[in-house]
């Protein structure tokens, strides 16, 4: 069985090609904030990133009919449970309008759905463990007040998937095992794993959490309803305030840590070190809050995503402060591409039905 894996983010897109369970091509497309700053909004990225996937293919020497499946990393729908879902027309419509809101994933099914219709065979499309999986107990959702509610839209994809490789590594099933994983790329996400079930996690989309390297995360409220007034900004320029233009964007005029990584390494100091350890601190602080959501028995705390293979400083930064709670597993990168191919493999072997939308 060959599989195509479509991986769309907000600062990346991921392909691969999977033979079964073998990857056997891989590249990763790097996208600036400039360079997608000019579209307007996400769905006009869509043929930008496809001419991207034909290239990748074209190189590769994999033509559209080989392939068969393509499964896309899905994004923002209604809650779902976890699990394997065929793209369907209902599904392409809910993203195509934003119905749910804009985020790079939402490109998997579409992206997906339209390379299966452009091949001269029928081929199906998938996603699995979209963003918007939702586990939460109901005493994390509320936010407040009646009038907002809490939500789980995290990288539940590679969450689960690191998750099931830890519990692995100690011999022990997933659904037996507590963790907090922090994903930590363009978005963090820090979730508290509780036998299987993703008990609590912030939105890692909208407002909620730790900065990230182009995300606010949680900002003081009454600060932020001032600049909403001040007539200072537009709405959408808030939008990108908090998502695009926050975190260390805003504050080093850059989302790419590799490069505030080798300034480090060059000896610069001061601010720049500050604004990175400023991300490391306030991702220690919600790695606390997700243990005590765990009644602290916590197994392991996973770190994850393109910012754990900085081992140099801010892998290091967090774990002083929370290997009090549990080890610290570091499994850099993620597994989503793997966790998307698998998927598909299990619906094509007849090992799991996939859902519908
Ligand atoms: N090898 C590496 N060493 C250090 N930092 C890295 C490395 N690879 C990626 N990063 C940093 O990780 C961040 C991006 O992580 P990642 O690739 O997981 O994000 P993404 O896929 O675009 O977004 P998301 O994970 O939120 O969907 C960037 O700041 C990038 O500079
Ligand atoms: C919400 C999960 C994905 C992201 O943060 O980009």
């Amino acid at each position: 069985m060959r599989i195509l894996v479509i991986n769309p983010g907000s600062t990346s897109t991921k392909l691969a090609i999977f033979e079964n369970e073998t990857i056997v091509e891989t590249k990763t497309i790097r996208h600036s904030t400039e360079e997608l700053s000019k579209f307007e909004n996400l769905y006009s990225q869509k043929d930008f990133r496809k001419e991207l996937i034909l290239s990748f293919l074209s190189e590769s020497g994999y033509s559209l009919d080989s392939f068969d499946a393509i499964v896309g990393r899905g994004g923002l729908l209604r809650p779902l449970k976890g699990g394997t879902y065929f793209v369907n027309d209902r599904m392409i419509d809910d993203l195509k309008a934003a119905k749910y809101g804009e985020h790079a994933s939402n490109l998997g099914a579409i992206l997906a759905k339209e390379l299966t219709t452009n091949a001269s065979k029928e081929i199906p499309a998938f996603i699995a463990d979209p963003v918007v999986v939702d586990e939460m107990k109901e005493v994390a959702k509320f936010s407040g007040h009646p009038d907002f509610q809490r939500k789980s839209i995290f990288h539940a994809l590679n969450q689960k998937a690191v998750a099931r490789s830890v519990a692995q590594k100690y011999g022990r099933r997933y659904e037996e095992m507590n963790f907090v994983v922090v994903h930590m790329g363009g978005g963090i996400s820090i979730g508290a794993h509780e036998k299987g079930r993703v008990v609590d996690v912030n939105n890692a989309l909208n407002g909620d959490g730790p900065y990230t390297p182009e995300r606010s995360g949680t900002l003081p409220l009454t600060q932020l309803i001032k600049l909403c007034f001040s007539k200072k900004y537009a709405k959408n320029e808030i939008k990108k305030l908090i998502k695009g233009k926050g975190g260390l964007v805003a504050y080093t005029g850059t989302n790419d840590c590799t490069k505030i990584q080798q300034r480090l390494r060059n000896g610069e100091t001061g601010e720049l070190e500050l604004f990175y350890r400023g991300m490391a601190y306030q991702i220690t602080k919600w790695i606390g809050k997700m243990a005590a959501a765990l009644k602290g028995e916590v197994d392991a705390i996973i770190l994850t995503g393109g910012l754990a293979h900085d081992t140099k400083y801010l892998v290091p930064w967090i774990s002083e402060k929370v290997s009090f709670i549990a080890p610290v597993e570091v499994v850099p990168g993620g597994n989503e591409e793997l966790a998307l191919a698998l998927a598909a493999c299990r619906v094509l072997k007849g090992e799991e039905k996939a859902k519908t939308y």
